[in-house]
């Protein structure tokens, strides 16, 4: 049975931030995950994270300006020290919450620049490798155009060539799913491929973005096919709810109870 982590800055917009650690509890999830966690402290969210029994599952390091349009920096020439400054301003919530991975976001740019390519793969190197001495994975995103119009990874065979080409033990791919049927579909053949380099998996329906198991894709047999291909990763729930969140959780009613079946201290599943 996946581990699904609902994603908190799309789900639970009912409650305010901190609260919707408990609304995700209370409804059956062990596990988070949200874009940013920036303003608040670390210790506020790791208080959430404690008091419910969840797991914080993944957060992305800082984008830059997200109000002025910017979605993340690493492929931006010139910008270097900041996204640096941005992974250290990063690390305390990495600690305090015990997260296991982080995504860096590659910003706005084409792949078909070298000058962008290569800040990208120099700050995803240098990333990846401070990440490293903390135990901690970065993961990589190809997203959709349509939803991120000029955004540098939008290609897996793309995100792909590069985990393979940098050899980092710890650069992982982040296989949204949402995204791949957008993007490329053949979605099952390509799990059982990539499998061995993702570090984590998004769900959401196609082409809505609502909850899964209603639209194009069969996310039942995806979730079976998880289980198959002993995927032990988290499915970040990255939808929005088509009204209210709890009203939409039908489809994660025969998931629910999975939280007794991992061991709150040591993530062991029981
Ligand atoms: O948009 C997505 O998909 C994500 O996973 C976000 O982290 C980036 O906006
Ligand atoms: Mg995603």
């Amino acid at each position: 049975m996946p581990r699904f982590a609902a994603n908190l800055t799309m789900m639970f917009n009912e409650w305010s931030f901190l609260d919707r650690f408990d609304a995700a509890a209370e409804a059956g999830f062990t596990a988070v995950e949200f874009l940013f966690p920036y303003e608040h402290t670390p210790d506020a969210i790791a208080e959430r994270l404690m008091r419910n029994g969840l797991t914080q599952a993944l957060f992305n390091l800082p984008p830059g300006n997200w109000g002025a349009g910017e979605r993340g920096l690493a492929a931006l020439p010139g910008r270097f020290d900041e996204l640096k400054a941005g992974v250290m301003a990063a690390l305390p919530y990495a600690e305090a919450t015990g997260v296991k991975r982080l995504h860096i976001m590659s910003g706005l740019g084409s792949r078909d620049d070298q000058g962008v390519f290569e800040a990208y793969r120099n700050a995803v190197i240098w990333t990846a490798e401070k990440l490293a001495a903390r135990g901690i994975d970065l993961v990589i995103e190809p997203i959709n155009g349509r939803d991120m119009p000029g955004y540098f990874l939008n290609d897996f065979a793309f995100a792909e060539r590069l985990i393979r080409d940098l050899e980092l033990p710890n650069l992982k791919l982040q296989f949204d799913i949402y995204h791949r049927q957008v993007l490329h579909g053949d979605v099952t053949v390509a799990l059982r491929r990539l499998l061995p380099i993702v570090g984590h998996i998004q769900i959401a329906s196609v082409p809505s973005r609502h909850e899964p198991t209603c639209e194009e894709l069969n996310d039942r047999f995806i979730f079976a096919e998880l289980d198959r291909l002993g995927y032990d990763g988290f499915v970040g729930c990255e939808y929005r709810p088509r009204a209210k969140t709890l009203d939409g959780l039908g489809w994660f009613a025969p998931f629910a109870g999975e939280r007794d079946r991992f061991s709150k201290t040591t993530g062991a599943i029981l």
